[in-house]
């Protein structure tokens, strides 16, 4: 089987860009490299007494808009190549949703499902030890990622403002309600992710009647339930990394949520029977949403695919062979940097409420990330129309033209 380079996939992705932009060739190269990125190696002490060495990584990939901004993953594939190109990803998608914040991610090496909750707190404590220079508030601020929760944080920011002796909650985003975290942060990337699908609706003029879900984490549970919520369709079919079920009767997503949080899994949900994870991809839906990780949609099944939209909430799953095989067969893709922009976009909102020490309501932050959303999707939209690109494309020319723009300002190219 073909294995993708996420990073090269990125940096294929920005060239494409700034040939529509007749960008210069300096810009160009300098786009398509992070500005800084930094490697670390820990010992974690494990429950056993043993030390185990991790290995982890930062990218701070540009930072010409604002402070570096993205999550932090803890997964066994790890490499730097997938944090670099999740990193430009970030920058394009800050850039879309039009934050004043640059783009960032970072990852450790490891599997939580086999580590304990002292082993993570322990591994997550040893990571800011290793990086606690190159965070804060105008330089670069993490959140949760695959595998990495508001706990994750929570462990994190204590560690760090143990090191500086001060409060700084602004340094770190999605964090509980207890100190610190936002109303809304929690099904942020899927309400944008759901708000860009009926937005994409409006545009095409298609009914979002049914929907399927690749992936049913935190991005994928909380699909279902909004897209069940706020635009009325019926979910048929989901899966996660153990497999996948399917019921074309309609599954209910709230129970299939209680379900998978008890037994850990969506395998034996009553009344619907067992499919391959991969066969929720190429169901007959009018919406298709990917929400676990890079290349799920390659040039290997897009041929196959026969949903009407496909609402990228997971970052990278398609590949740019795929993107022009979706595109000439008239499949509408909702591109990551906008439909999984909620998330950072309520990171944002966290940032200034814990700037100026306020709480808001969840109804303001629903509202100012509609608003958000919304406006991106014309952009976007606008871009498709006026370069006649195919949608991924349209989007990173509008995230890319913005940050050469600031670069440009700050006189860097
Ligand atoms: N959490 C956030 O705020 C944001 C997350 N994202 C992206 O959304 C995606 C999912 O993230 P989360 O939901 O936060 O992670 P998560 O760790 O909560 O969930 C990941 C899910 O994917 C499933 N999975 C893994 N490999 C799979 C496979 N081969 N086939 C089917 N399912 C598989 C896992 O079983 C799990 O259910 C990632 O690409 C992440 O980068 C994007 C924007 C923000
Ligand atoms: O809220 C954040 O900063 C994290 C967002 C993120 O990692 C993503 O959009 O992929």
């Amino acid at each position: 089987m073909k294995s993708y380079n996420s990073f090269l996939v990125a940096q294929q992705q920005v060239e494409e860009a700034a040939r529509i932009l007749n960008l210069d060739k300096a810009t160009t190269e300098f786009l398509k490299w992070p500005q800084r990125e930094f490697k670390f190696t820990f010992p974690v002490r494990m429950d056993d007494g043993r030390f185990e060495i991790f290995h982890a990584y930062r990218v701070q990939y540009n930072y010409a808009r604002g402070p570096a901004k993205g999550g932090i993953r803890f997964h066994p594939d790890e490499t730097v190549d997938v944090v670099r190109a999740l990193a430009a990803w970030m920058t394009w998608k800050t850039a879309v949703v039009d934050l004043p914040l640059g783009g960032a991610k970072g990852g450790v090496v490891c599997d939580p499902r086999h580590l304990s909750q002292k082993e993570l707190e322990n591994i997550a404590r040893a990571y800011i030890r290793a990086s606690a220079d190159i965070l804060g508030v105008d330089k670069d601020v993490p959140a949760p990622d695959v595998y990495t929760t508001p706990q994750t944080m929570a462990w994190m920011l204590d560690e760090f403002e143990t090191i500086v002796r001060k409060h700084q909650p602004g340094v770190f985003t999605d964090k509980p309600l207890p100190i610190g975290g936002t109303e809304g942060r929690r099904d942020a990337t899927s309400r944008g992710g759901v708000i860009s699908v009926r937005e994409a609706c409006k545009f095409l003029n298609i009914e979002p009647k049914t929907f399927a879900i690749q992936g049913f984490g935190n991005a994928g549970q909380r699909a279902a339930l909004l897209h069940e919520e706020l635009l009325g369709g019926k979910l048929i079919a989901a899966c996660d990394s153990r497999g996948g079920i399917l019921n074309p009767d309609g599954i209910n997503a709230k129970e299939l949520v209680t379900h998978k949080l008890k037994t850990g899994t969506v395998l034996n949900f009553p009344g619907a029977r067992h499919i391959p994870s991969d066969a929720v991809l190429e169901l007959d839906v009018d919406v298709l949403y990917p929400a676990a990780l890079e290349n799920a949609i390659s040039e290997k099944n897009a041929g196959l695919i026969k949903a009407k939209i496909i609402c990228e909430l997971a970052n990278g799953p398609t590949t740019p062979e795929a993107d022009l095989i979706l595109y000439h067969r008239n499949i509408f893709v909702l591109p990551d940097i906008l439909a999984s922009a909620g998330g950072v976009t309520v990171s944002y909102f966290e940032m200034l409420q814990n700037s100026g020490g306020e709480m808001w309501e969840e109804a303001t932050v629903h509202a100012r990330l509609d608003k958000k959303i919304s406006n991106a999707f014309q952009s976007f939209s606008d871009a498709l129309r006026e370069k006649g690109v195919h949608p991924r494309l349209a989007a990173m020319v509008v995230g890319v033209a913005r940050v050469a723009e600031a670069c440009k300002i700050r006189g860097w190219v």
